[in-house]
């Protein structure tokens, strides 16, 4: 049945990138198809934000009983712990090979998360794909967040050919992976043994050579990498800052340091960032609503 409802036109190659983007805001309309209309996709958005038009959509046709849940690869993921539930859904989903139930947010110095399963196999190691790239995940061993996808290109968008990468938090190695194509090599480390087992399976999974996964604590990389990176990735949101003197300790003059940050206030972290690198240039951005009134930011700071 077509239904008529919002929709952001895009040129067809620019499609992939952003629906990515309106899944990360949180606005991308799951019941309807998206529609190819000559070179452009007309992708349908809730609500009517500035530049959407009306259009024609096909109904996403999904068994209306399914219980709410999150779909991660091969896995769903419930808030609720409704065994029934769960049978449903690994019957309405063929492609669904676990039924989970989370138990409670992202905790530990691993942030990691508990879960327990309620249908299919009993596991919370799946595989999913991104933009092209495979990322074997367990989510109970390492953390993962598919939120970050449209993130990842946005920084891939900027690497110059043959940049000198670190990433200080680099989990099972989403980022490390989408941007190794243009990087010259990748130091990826993380303290979270697991996280290194995953990114090696990764590495190999998708072929990438120039990658060096390190297990270790982020706050040697000072002593062992000097003046040695022109970009550095800090993904550990709650205390990323207190590590900002390491990454500019390893980064060249003229280096960028993104830095993400979980916060109230804009510009939140400025001044902090300016009393630890004095010759910068900030650049704040919103990324997403974390709980009310807390939003993950990123600082992309330039150095001088
Ligand atoms: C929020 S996760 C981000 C992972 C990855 N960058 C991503 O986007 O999926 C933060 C990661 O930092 C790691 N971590 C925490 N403290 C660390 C430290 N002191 N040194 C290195 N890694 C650390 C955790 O194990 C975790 O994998």
């Amino acid at each position: 049945m077509m239904i008529e409802g919002w929709a952001v036109r895009v040129q067809k190659v620019e499609g992939e990138r952003r629906r990515q983007e309106l899944i990360a805001g949180d606005a991308l309309d799951r019941t309807l198809h998206p529609r190819a209309e000559g070179s452009d996709l007309l992708i349908p958005v809730t609500g009517s934000p500035p530049g959407t038009e009306r259009a024609l959509f096909e109904e996403i046709q999904v068994p209306p009983t399914l219980p709410r849940h999150e779909q991660v690869g091969g896995i769903a993921i419930m808030q609720e712990n409704d065994v029934s539930g769960a049978e449903e859904i690994l019957k309405g989903r063929p492609s669904t090979h676990t039924v989970l139930c989370s138990e409670g947010a992202v905790k530990g110095e691993f942030r990691t998360k508990s879960f327990t399963t309620l249908a299919g196999i009993p596991t919370t190691r799946t595989t999913i794909s991104e933009y092209g790239h495979r990322l074997i995940i367990d989510l109970s061993l390492a953390y993962f967040s598919s939120r970050l996808a449209t993130e990842r290109q946005r920084i891939h968008s900027y690497i110059a050919e043959g940049e000198v990468i670190c990433d200080m938090f680099c989990g099972v190695g989403p980022f490390p992976i989408a941007l190794s194509d243009r990087a010259s090599w990748i130091l990826a480390c993380d303290k979270n043994p697991a996280a290194i087992h995953l990114l090696r399976e990764n590495l190999l999974a998708n072929n990438t050579g120039n990658v060096l996964p390190m297990l270790g604590d982020a706050s040697h990389l000072g002593e062992l990498f000097p003046d040695t990176f022109d970009r550095v990735l800090m993904n550990l949101p709650l205390i990323a800052i207190d590590f900002l003197p390491i990454a500019d300790q390893i980064t060249k003059p003229g280096a960028t340091i993104h830095l993400y940050a979980l916060q109230e206030q804009e510009g939140e972290y400025i001044d902090q960032i300016r009393s630890i690198i004095l010759e910068s240039t900030i650049t704040e951005r919103y990324l997403r609503s974390y709980s009310a009134g807390k939003w993950h930011a990123v600082y992309d700071i330039k150095k001088d």
